[in-house]
């Protein structure tokens, strides 16, 4: 329903948009400025008419009230994930989401906990012996290839082997080269094709595997679906399956890696969350999750959400026309003073069910509404069981970190220049020898953020 306006759209004039690319035009910082007009305000990019929500009431509005108004529309992700459920829309998407729910409950994803658990003992086992051999890590490798192992182990019932990891990764990679926010032409780069038969041969293993396995596995549930409903074709199990890995990987990945920088540059926070009971506590657990809640808050992976206003509607007062590119950006609403207090600082314990809840609309890190996270309760277990090991037995030392957040189709860790990787000395409950890299960890410690 569409109730009249009482303002008009507050807008970044011709002027404004003229500095921010003199000023390295910055997706961010565009951002940045839009929201200071308002919880919705807009500006034009060419032809294009832009709408930034980040309003708590008109964040609910967009994604949970009125979502068939707000659609997915040419999701920049189709070129590798088809029609799988990230990048459907309409009654596929209906039926794709119900086949899969079921799988994403806390009860449904009881059955892949062997899994995950195997994958944390994998991950364990290779920090033990590089603690052992006094050798450094890259954080960011073991933690993709850890998320990896958990999700394709969950599809498969078998551990990820080293050359289909390459082939994933190769293909992510491209997905997360693409910008946040730009036109999706549905053309391919010749990388692109590589990229997209790396997947499709990895898919195939996955099938494959998945045919001999036991135990139940995800695959197990689309293959059964491809034999009971012919919407679901071989092409649409491949989709799925995919949407599955490479949707749930890079956010973990980078999420647990955002979190293991704001340890090393909060070491009171790891020792906070250990104190907080002995292990397989109550106590423990809520304080785990209060970590894994704030790195969400300061760095939610999936930063902004795109939706394409399918008809006019009027938002918080303001008219928001039909055809508009509606971002929601929860990196902006996270970080909002007047929804959050210190909003730059890293505190987890503002988490707790002690203090504040966040209210509705404020939070939405795994989006909001019907079309929100499928794996979030996954995510919340694999990370969770990860930390609960790793947090006792090791201190990582960070000596080479990135500088600043790069804001791509997620948000994430980036060095000024060339590859970004974080490397680490791991060690085995030692305590914490010297002092770490003053400059760069201020990037992530909020206050002066160099991560924006
Ligand atoms: C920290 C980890 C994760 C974060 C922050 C995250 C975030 C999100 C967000 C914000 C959305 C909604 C996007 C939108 O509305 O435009 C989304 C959708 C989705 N996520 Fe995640 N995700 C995570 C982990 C996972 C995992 C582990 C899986 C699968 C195992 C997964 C599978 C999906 C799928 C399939 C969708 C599309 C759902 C639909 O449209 O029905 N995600 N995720």
């Amino acid at each position: 329903m569409v109730t009249a306006a009482d303002s008009t759209l507050p807008e970044l004039d011709a002027e404004e948009l003229v500095r921010w690319r003199a000023g390295g035009g910055r997706l961010v910082d565009l951002l940045t400025a839009a929201q200071r007009l308002g919880p919705v305000a807009g500006f034009r990019l060419g032809e294009r008419q832009v709408v930034l929500v980040t309003g708590p009431e008109e964040v609910q509005r967009v994604l949970a009230r009125n979502p068939d108004t707000y659609v997915k529309h040419g999701h920049r992700a189709k070129v590798l994930l088809g029609d799988g459920l990230l990048c459907a829309a309409g009654e596929p998407w209906r039926r794709q989401r119900k086949l899969l729910q079921p799988q994403f409950t806390v009860r449904g994803i009881r059955t892949y906990e062997p899994q995950l658990r195997a994958a944390v003992a994998a991950f364990a086992e290779r920090w033990r012996t590089a603690a052992d051999h006094g050798e450094a890590r890259e954080i960011d490798a073991d933690l993709r290839f850890f998320s990896l192992d958990v999700i394709w182990r969950s599809l498969t019932a078998q551990a990820l082997d080293e050359p289909t990891y390459r082939r994933l990764v190769a293909a992510g990679d491209s997905l997360a080269a693409i910008p946040a926010f730009a036109p999706a032409t549905g053309e391919t780069t010749a990388d692109f094709s590589r990229a997209v038969a790396d997947a499709d041969t990895a898919a195939e293993h996955a099938i494959a595997l998945a045919r001999q396995a036991e135990e139940p596995t995800l695959i197990g549930v689309l293959l059964r679906a491809a034999r009971e409903l012919p919407e679901y074709d071989e092409k649409l199990v491949r989709d799925e399956l995919l949407t599955l890995m490479v949707a749930g990987y890079e956010t973990t990945a980078t999420t647990l890696g955002w979190l293991f920088l704001l340890l090393d540059a909060h070491p009171e926070q790891r020792a906070w969350a250990l104190a907080a009971g002995p292990a397989g506590s109550a106590e423990r657990a809520a304080a785990i999750r209060a970590l894994i809640d704030e790195t969400l808050r300061l760095y939610p992976v999936a930063w902004l959400m795109p939706r394409h206003a399918a008809e006019a509607d009027t938002v918080g007062g303001v008219p928001v026309p039909a055809g508009a590119t509606v971002l929601l950006c929860p990196y902006l609403t996270h970080r909002d003073p007047a929804l959050w207090a210190d909003p730059e600082t890293f505190r987890p314990q503002r988490f707790l069910a002690a203090e504040r809840r966040p209210a509705p609309g404020t939070y939405f890190p795994f989006g909001l509404g019907p079309r929100a996270c499928i794996g979030a309760q996954f995510a919340v277990r694999e990370m969770t069981l990860l930390l609960e090991e790793v947090l006792p037995a090791f201190r990582p030392e960070i000596r080479e970190q990135p500088a600043e957040a790069g804001y791509r189709l997620t948000v994430h860790p980036t060095a000024r220049s060339g590859p970004c990787c974080t490397r680490a000395d791991v060690r085995s409950r030692e305590p914490r020898a010297g002092g770490a890299d003053i400059r760069l960890r201020e990037a992530v410690t909020g206050g002066q953020d160099r991560c924006r």
